[in-house]
């Protein structure tokens, strides 16, 4: 979605509006705008930059993160067929043929290990979105000027030997007990953390469990013939977020 795009959007969205029908954000920062308009006031940041900029922001941050992590995911599970086979006999023994809906979550411990191990692992966003510190601060002995730039390198947190039993190493156990139940842990942190912690978390969480979940009902996920699990390989393709290198995988329709 390029800007062009939103703006396209926008425009058809504002020759559309009815006040007394909201259809969503766009809608409301539109009526909010007129009314700012209208009573003359200044400095609002209700102008048409912010729109455009907030929708873009939203379509950036929301669609690519979401969908490179099942990227991420699919190739793991051709990687790790034994991790399949226990996603998709829990799911078969839990909730059968049907969809996977939001609720079942909590009855597929396994599934859930297995998604915040993907998260963990694929570290999608390694450097997190800078920041700069608002008034001097002093943190863990070091002296940070106003107007410094910072980076909160994720990948410490995700990747760090002193919390995780296997750091560089698959392993949905991280999040399992003994007895099998799933569990949180404080540095899986894929989102960041704070006052500016990623907004659309718990939405990530709602779209990767219901397409993960969908996607490995339905479809077994193999190398191409002639490749071997060893031979797809993890090394990701470096950017600002971190995507896996281009694998062609194999998706085979399940009974
Ligand atoms: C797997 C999916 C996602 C991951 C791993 C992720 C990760 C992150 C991270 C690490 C940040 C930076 C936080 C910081 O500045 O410290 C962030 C910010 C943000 N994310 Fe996400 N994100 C995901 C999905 C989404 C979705 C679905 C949306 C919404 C549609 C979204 C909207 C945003 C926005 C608006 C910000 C900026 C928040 C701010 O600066 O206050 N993200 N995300």
């Amino acid at each position: 979605m390029t800007i062009r795009d939103v703006k396209a959007l926008v425009k058809n969205l504002k020759e559309t509006l009815n006040p007394s029908v909201c259809r969503g954000l766009v809608d409301r920062f539109l009526i909010r705008k007129e009314k700012e308009e209208d009573s003359c006031v200044k400095d609002t940041p209700y102008n048409e930059k912010n729109l455009i900029f907030t929708i873009t922001n939203l379509f950036a941050a929301g669609t690519d993160t979401t969908a490179t992590t099942l990227r991420w995911g699919l190739l793991l599970m051709a990687k790790y067929p034994h991790v399949q086979d226990q996603v998709q006999e829990e799911m078969s023994r839990v909730i059968g043929s049907r969809q996977a809906g939001v609720d079942d979550r909590k009855n597929l411990p396994y599934t859930d290990a297995v998604i915040h191990e993907i998260q963990r692992l694929a570290n999608i966003v390694p450097m997190a979105i800078p920041h700069k510190t608002s008034r001097d601060v002093t943190f863990q002995g070091y002296f940070i000027k106003e107007g410094t730039t910072v980076l909160p390198l994720l990948t410490s947190v995700l990747y760090d030997e002193s919390e995780w039993e296997t750091p560089h190493t698959f392993n949905p156990s991280h999040f399992l007990d003994k007895e099998g139940n799933f569990f949180r842990r404080d540095a899986f942190m894929p989102f960041s953390a704070g006052r500016r912690v990623c907004l659309g978390e718990s939405l990530a969480k709602m779209e990767l469990f219901l397409f993960f979940t969908f996607l490995l009902q339905r479809f077994r996920y193999t190398p191409p013939p002639g490749v071997t699990e060893d031979e797809l390989d993890l090394t990701p393709a470096v950017g600002f977020t971190l995507s896996p290198s281009p694998h062609e995988l194999c998706a085979v329709r399940r009974q």
